[in-house]
């Protein structure tokens, strides 16, 4: 068996005379939570059409969850969990009635499990499609990816319309599905949403990868802010020279600084003291993701 959920080799899509993808190579691992970020128009929804066989590539080569989605897409899409950047369905239906229909056509979901992604997202089951607002409809649009409990999750923009408290009951989701053995790809434009689920980033732009990451090795390059408050005093010169500590101040007990890499000569320093809190800001990576990359070139990303 392929070791990767996803693979694809020198994968080009021209639509006409404009280029969707110019010769992309992918590489997700199962098990993996992989965010596929790049601005407005990189390829981002073309690969992810390539992968469901929706759309037919130019060339190259395509294997999801060691198939071929040209021959076998139909097999295929009831192992994956699938959200479209652009998800609209028949708005006669109630959501429940919707969520139960596509259940079906999956080989069957509980209702048990309908309900309790509802309830998670908070929606309400019995409104109509057309009656739900933009971001009701996304849950709709969560949950149908979800509710089977797929092997692999392609999900294109997935918290588009969510407000902040549901994008972090997305996150938590995904989470749950990572520690459940399950594989996710998400796309987004947002290196902040996705730096709090992904192992791996990679950066599309103008329809070919620019560079993958492991988020970790990022979050060791990053830069942040510590704070660290003491039961005594002390001194600013005990911690102005360790590795990676910057622009110290000392406040009576309390210490603040900047740090850069990795955290462990603070700690130990600091363990020499009595420590009663210390607060460390979750870096964001995006500016130093780009920073080291995109340089003058580099691809807007909307915040
Ligand atoms: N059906 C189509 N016909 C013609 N050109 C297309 C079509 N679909 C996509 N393209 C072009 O292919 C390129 C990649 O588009 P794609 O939608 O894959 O980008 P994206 O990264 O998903 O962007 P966004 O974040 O805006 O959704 C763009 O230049 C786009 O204009």
């Amino acid at each position: 068996m392929d070791e990767s959920a996803i693979s694809t080799e020198a994968l080009v899509k021209t639509y006409g005379r404009s280029r969707g993808l110019t010769g992309l190579d992918l590489r997700v691992e199962r098990g993996e939570v992989y965010g596929f970020l790049g601005p407005n128009g990189a390829g981002k929804s073309t690969t992810i059409r390539l992968l469901l066989d929706l759309i037919r590539p130019t060339s190259g080569r395509v294997t999801v969850l060691d198939v071929d989605p040209r021959r076998d897409g139909v097999a295929l899409r009831r192992r994956v969990g699938y959200l479209a950047g652009d998800f609209t369905v028949d708005g006669r239906q109630t959501a429940r009635e919707l969520l139960t229909y596509l259940g079906n056509l999956r080989g069957g979901v509980p209702a048990a499990r309908i309900t309790e992604l509802a309830d998670r997202l908070d929606l309400d089951l019995n409104r109509r499609i057309r009656a739900l607002s933009k971001g009701n409809r996304q849950k709709v649009g969560v949950i149908q990816a979800f509710m089977h409990t797929p092997e692999l999750l392609i999900l294109d923009e997935p918290t588009s319309g969510l407000d902040p408290f549901l994008q972090q009951e997305f996150v938590a989701m995904v989470r749950q599905a990572r520690t459940a053995g399950q594989t996710v790809f998400m796309s987004s434009h947002v290196m902040s949403e996705v730096q709090q689920t992904a192992d791996r980033v990679g950066i599309i732009r103008e329809g070919r990868m620019v560079t993958v990451e492991r988020v970790e090795e990022l979050r060791e390059r990053a830069v942040r802010h510590v704070e660290i408050h003491f039961a005594d005093p002390v001194a600013a010169g005990e911690f102005a020279a360790l590795p990676g500590v910057s622009e110290v101040t000392v406040t009576g007990s309390t210490l603040r600084c900047r740090l850069d890499g990795r955290a462990d000569a603070l700690v130990k320093a600091a363990a020499g003291h009595t420590v009663v809190s210390l607060l460390s800001e979750e870096p964001d990576l995006e500016e130093l993701f780009f920073g080291y990359y995109a340089r003058e070139e580099a691809p807007h990303v909307a915040a």
